[in-house]
Parts: C-alpha cells; sequence; structure tokens
C-alpha cells in the first residue's frame, strides 16, 4: 500500500501499465458504482489525514468523482492538529479526556474559528476546485445540530463524570438542510460544531457528528478517514474486521486510546443503528476512497454490530 511520501512512484507506476490494463480497472468499477449510486454516503474526513497538500487533491477529487457517478456524499471534517497549531501560536496546549478536547471559553472561540472558517473553507475549495460543487454548513445553520453539554463518564468509576467545558452531547440533527442540498446536487461539507437551547456554541467530535449524521440519514456507508491503517491490536497488526465484543475487549485491555475511542464508538453506534457499511481507513493512501468504494480491495477495518 502506498502512502504519501510514495505518491511520486505511485504516478510513474500508473505512467508504465499498458491502456487495456487501464480500462479493465476502470471497468472492475461497474459494479460497485450499479451497487452505490443513488446511496447516502457519510465520508468523515479527519484532521490527521488533510495535512498533505497532494493528499487533500486527492480526497477533492475522490469526492467529485464519486458525486459524478451518483453517490450522494457528505462529508464532515475535524481539524484536531489544525486547533492544535493555533492554540501553540497563542502559547496553550490541547488536552484530552477520552479522545475529546478540553474546551474552555477560549478554546472555544479558536474551535469555531479554525473549523468553521479555516478548515471547512479549505475543504469546499478543493472540492470547488476540483470540479465540484461543495456547500459549507456547520450545525448552527438551519438548526442542524442541537446539544448539550457533554458530561464524560470515567472509565474506571461510572459514578464519577468529567466537566470538560464547551463540549456537545447531541441531543437532536435535522438532516433537512443536508437532504436539501444533496437533491440540489450539492456536496455538503460540515463542520462539528452545535448549540444548544441558549444558543451557546459548542465542540463536538467530528467522529460523532459523522456517526449520528449517517444514522438520521439512513446512510449506506460511514467511511472515516485518519492516519493509521486502520485499528490496531495489541502486537499493532491491523484488524480488517471488528464487532462489539471485540470493541470491548480492545477498549478493556487498553489497546484502543485518544481518538480512536469517540472514532469507534461512534462507529459501533452507526453500525448498530442500521447504516450498511461502516470503515475506518488510512487516509495517507492516495485515493483511499477510490479504493474502499470502487474497487475489490478491501482496505481498513470494517465495524461491524
Ligand atoms: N488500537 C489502535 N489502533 C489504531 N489507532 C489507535 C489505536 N489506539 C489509539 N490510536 C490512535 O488513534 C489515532 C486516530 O485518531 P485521531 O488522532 O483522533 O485521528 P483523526 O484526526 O483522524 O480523527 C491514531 O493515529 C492512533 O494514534
Ligand atoms: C470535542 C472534540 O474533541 N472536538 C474536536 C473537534 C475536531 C475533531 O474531531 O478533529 P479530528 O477529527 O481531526 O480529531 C477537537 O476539538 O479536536
Amino acid at each position: 500500500m502506498f502512502v504519501n511520501t510514495d505518491v511520486k512512484e505511485l504516478y510513474e507506476q500508473i505512467a508504465t501499465i499498458s491502456p487495456n490494463l487501464k480500462a479493465g480497472i476502470l471497468a472492475e468499477a461497474l459494479p460497485h458504482i450499479r451497487r452505490l449510486q443513488g446511496k447516502t454516503i457519510v465520508v468523515k474526513y479527519g484532521g490527521n489525514a488533510m495535512t498533505d497538500e497532494y493528499l487533500q487533491q486527492c480526497f477533492a477529487r475522490d469526492v467529485v468523482l464519486l458525486k459524478l457517478v451518483g453517490l450522494q456524499v457528505i462529508v464532515v471534517h475535524g481539524g484536531g492538529p489544525q486547533i492544535e497549531n493555533a492554540l501553540s501560536r497563542m502559547g496553550k496546549k490541547g488536552e484530552f479526556v477520552q479522545g475529546m478536547r478540553v474546551t474552555d471559553k477560549e478554546t472555544m472561540v479558536v474551535v469555531e474559528a479554525v473549523l468553521g472558517g479555516q478548515v471547512q473553507g479549505q475543504i469546499v475549495g478543493l472540492i470547488n476546485h476540483a470540479g465540484g460543487s461543495a456547500v459549507g454548513l456547520s450545525g448552527r445553520d438551519a438548526n442542524m445540530i442541537r446539544v448539550k453539554k457533554l458530561m464524560l463518564q470515567d472509565t474506571h468509576d461510572a459514578s464519577v463524570q468529567h466537566d470538560i467545558g464547551q463540549v456537545g452531547d447531541v441531543t437532536h440533527i435535522d438532516p433537512s438542510a443536508v437532504t436539501a442540498l444533496l437533491k440540489g446536487g450539492f456536496i455538503p461539507v460540515v463542520s462539528p460544531i452545535g448549540f444548544d437551547e441558549h444558543n451557546h456554541a459548542y465542540n463536538i467530535n467530528a467522529d460523532v457528528v459523522a456517526g449520528e449524521l449517517a444514522r438520521v440519514l439512513n446512510a449506506e456507508k460511514l467511511v472515516m478517514l485518519t492516519n493509521i491503517k486502520g485499528v490496531l491490536n495489541k502486537d499493532g497488526e491491523l484488524m480488517s474486521e471488528l464487532n462489539n465484543a471485540q470493541i470491548d475487549d480492545l477498549i478493556a485491555d487498553g489497546t484502543l486510546s485518544g481518538g480512536m475511542l469517540p472514532k469507534i464508538a461512534s462507529a459501533l453506534d452507526a453500525a448498530k443503528s442500521g447504516v450498511n457499511a461502516v470503515h475506518i481507513i488510512d487516509g495517507r493512501v492516495p485515493h483511499c476512497m477510490l479504493l474502499e468504494m470502487l474497487t475489490d480491495t478491501g482496505v481498513g477495518t470494517m465495524i461491524t454490530q
């Protein structure tokens, strides 16, 4: 499998493939396109997967291609490392509990500016430059994502709860803005920001928003792009498939930690609520989404209930 350092090599190799072989590879996509045409696909684009400029362009081209062959693509983006950079310029360092950022008032201002401004704008621009028609929105738009303040239950002692500030626990998603955009032929790009009954903004983990959106939209697929091959076991080996019981074991023995915790929990919730296929894939692989959706090659980890 190629990672970003091998992009040049990848294209050198493509240039040497015979035209017949290229046509054969394209033809392999037909049954996948037929199966997925018209279906709703939620793509979680993790902040760690968007740090390389060339890979960003591959991502944007994949999104546009999938849209053009008839898939209803929605992008939910993260931006953890980008928020971290902005905080460090202010002399602040992020703190996380169970993969969730502790978000004080000052941090929330940064989160809203980085996610809803910088990162969303960049992704919308990339997709549109690649020939798509993307529209950015956050949970505030059309009252899409309602939250209450999240209180995190301690992993060892259920009676202890952690207050991690302005982090939202999703209570309701109204997908009508997203579905209206899809009907109009647009590609919605969603920032993970919600608001509560007092109109206060909250930071939400992007994996959680992607999972919830996939659930309410009855999506066919949820694909999460990250910066690792997939879920790894204790020996560092890729687990190509994972179910509920295995996930419980991996959490209990500490194999899953940090950002993988909300990712797995959201992936499992989505699988349990009827999303047919939930995949965690390596966003460092050029055109990983085409590989996952339009070829016979299985990549990353598939989560089943
Ligand atoms: N068992 C595991 N398998 C794979 N990754 C893991 C595991 N446990 C923890 N992680 C960490 O989770 C990270 C992915 O989550 P995160 O940093 O939040 O990425 P993203 O920005 O894509 O949401 C990986 O880079 C890895 O460091
Ligand atoms: C509450 C919480 O943790 N929010 C995340 C939102 C961004 C995110 O999820 O970004 P990635 O997908 O790149 O990790 C944060 O502040 O980092």
